[in-house]
């Protein structure tokens, strides 16, 4: 399933981040890539340690904690702290599966990246090519979205970033471990989710949705795992 989550940031905060991020130091982003990954991986990363990807990050986790569409549709267990990328001069990243265990930095724990995110911090205008290309069942989405916006899809897919030929893009990719592993279970309760929430909306009877929403909450309590 992939999702676009519209205005995860405001424009204010949009703007802070994008000068903090011009000014940062950027290295190559070869030099984290698995040892595949490393092949088809031409881009620039900020250093895990970074302030600057330390403060955007937390100012991205604070925002995904109080947006409903991505926490009903991530279900997150544990958000790895956000990563920045930058792409100009023909700069890309081809066709890869992200691995599926990350190191939490600091930390002896390790999380399993059931959702991918990508969060733009360029407008669309600023830059030629630089799509966001997933492969999923239904073919080839290719998403480009304005600073701010975010997308989010299977830790399992195929994607690639095209070729930024003019301007740069900026963005800050993650990974979330789910309490709910399989990406088809998580849209089923997603979209169980959003049919609980249009129905209260529509006035209907508090039983029936307090059925739906039991019939919910057992599906969870048999998927997901702590
Ligand atoms: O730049 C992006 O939007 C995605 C980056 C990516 O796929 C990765 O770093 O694994
Ligand atoms: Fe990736």
């Amino acid at each position: 399933m992939l999702i676009t989550i519209p205005d995860l940031l405001p424009p204010d905060v949009v703007r802070q981040c994008r000068a903090e991020l011009e000014a940062a130091r950027w290295t190559d982003g070869g030099l984290t890539a698995g040892h595949v990954a490393a092949h088809v991986k031409s881009n620039r990363q900020l250093a895990l340690d970074d302030p600057a990807g330390a403060r955007i990050g937390a100012l991205i986790v604070d925002a995904l904690g109080r947006n409903p569409l991505f926490m009903s549709a991530a279900l997150p267990a544990r958000i790895l702290p956000p990563r920045f990328n930058r792409y100009e001069g023909g700069e890309h990243y081809g066709f890869h599966i992200d691995n599926a265990i990350f190191q939490v930095p600091g930390e002896p724990a390790r999380i399993r990246s059931d959702v991918s995110t990508t969060v733009f911090f360029s407008n669309p205008d600023e830059y030629e090519g630089g799509e966001l290309v997933i492969q999923d069942t239904y073919g080839e989405q290719r998403v480009k979205l304005p600073a701010g916006h975010a997308v989010v899809y299977p830790g399992t897919s195929l994607h690639r970033v095209d070729p930024v030929t003019r301007g740069v893009r900026y963005g800050s990719f993650f990974w979330t471990q789910s309490l709910v592993r399989d990406d088809g279970r998580r849209a089923l309760l997603l979209d169980q989710d959003i049919a609980i929430q249009r129905l209260i909306q529509s006035g209907a009877d508090a039983e029936i949705v307090a059925q739906l929403t039991g019939v919910y909450h057992n599906l969870l309590r048999m998927w997901s795992e702590l």
